[in-house]
């Protein structure tokens, strides 16, 4: 199945992730068993499915699945993609905007697919970096474009609530394939993904 709406969750799954939560809540010094904790384990067990419940969606089929002939040559943009992740060093979220696009090559594909693969890949434990270059070479794989670019501007929580404790950075990831990788398609890209036109 390329994607599904996240309502059913595998109760033996459940059941051991939940098991480990009653133990980590225990272990962190809290009763478990206190009104507002009960049903806690069994939250974040279906919390942390959903929010990698990207391991067994496939973006390749996701886009296959909506591609259509057509001869448009020039640049597709999707910016602003709002994209929540989870970091795989210490499974904290970080959080931002992607901005992806394309030149076709005699297909366009439908506009909420590069969104939803976007999400197939956020939902996964990741870094900024490999995130970056899983939907780049699925668009590139796949649909096979003139080029393809995706920018991710992203926060970190780990490097705000904990750690080094910074609130205001933001880290940039880019890759560039075809058309992109020179100089003015890739300017006219960022210039346009800068830009405030509404
Ligand atoms: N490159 C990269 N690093 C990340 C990402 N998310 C988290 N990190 C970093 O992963 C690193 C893990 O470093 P470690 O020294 O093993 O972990 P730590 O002791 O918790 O490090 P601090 O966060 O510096 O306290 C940290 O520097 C994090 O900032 C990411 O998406 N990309
Ligand atoms: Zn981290």
């Amino acid at each position: 199945m390329p994607y599904r709406v996240f309502e059913e969750f595998n109760i033996q799954v459940t059941d051991d992730i939940k098991e480990n939560y009653k133990s980590v809540i225990e272990h962190l010094g809290e009763d478990v068993s206190r009104e507002g904790l009960v049903k806690t384990p069994e939250r974040a067990a279906k919390a942390m499915q959903f929010l990698t419940s990207g391991y067994d969606q496939d973006p390749g089929a996701v886009l296959k699945g909506a591609m259509f002939a057509e001869d448009y040559q020039d640049m597709v943009i999707i910016k602003d993609i709002e994209l929540y992740s989870l970091c795989e060093h210490h499974m904290l979220p970080f959080f931002g905007k992607a901005h992806i696009a394309y030149i076709p090559n005699g297909h366009i594909v439908g506009l909420s697919k590069i969104p939803r693969i976007v999400d197939i890949f956020a939902r996964r434990l990741q870094v900024q970096e490999r995130l970056t270059h899983d939907i780049l070479e699925c668009i590139h794989s796949t649909l096979k474009p003139q080029g393809v670019a995706v920018v991710i501007e992203a926060s970190h929580m780990c490097m705000m609530m904990r750690g080094v404790q910074k609130q205001n950075s933001v880290t940039t990831t880019s890759g560039f394939r075809g058309q992109f990788e020179k100089e003015g398609t890739r300017s006219e890209f960022l210039n346009l993904i800068s830009a405030k036109l509404h």
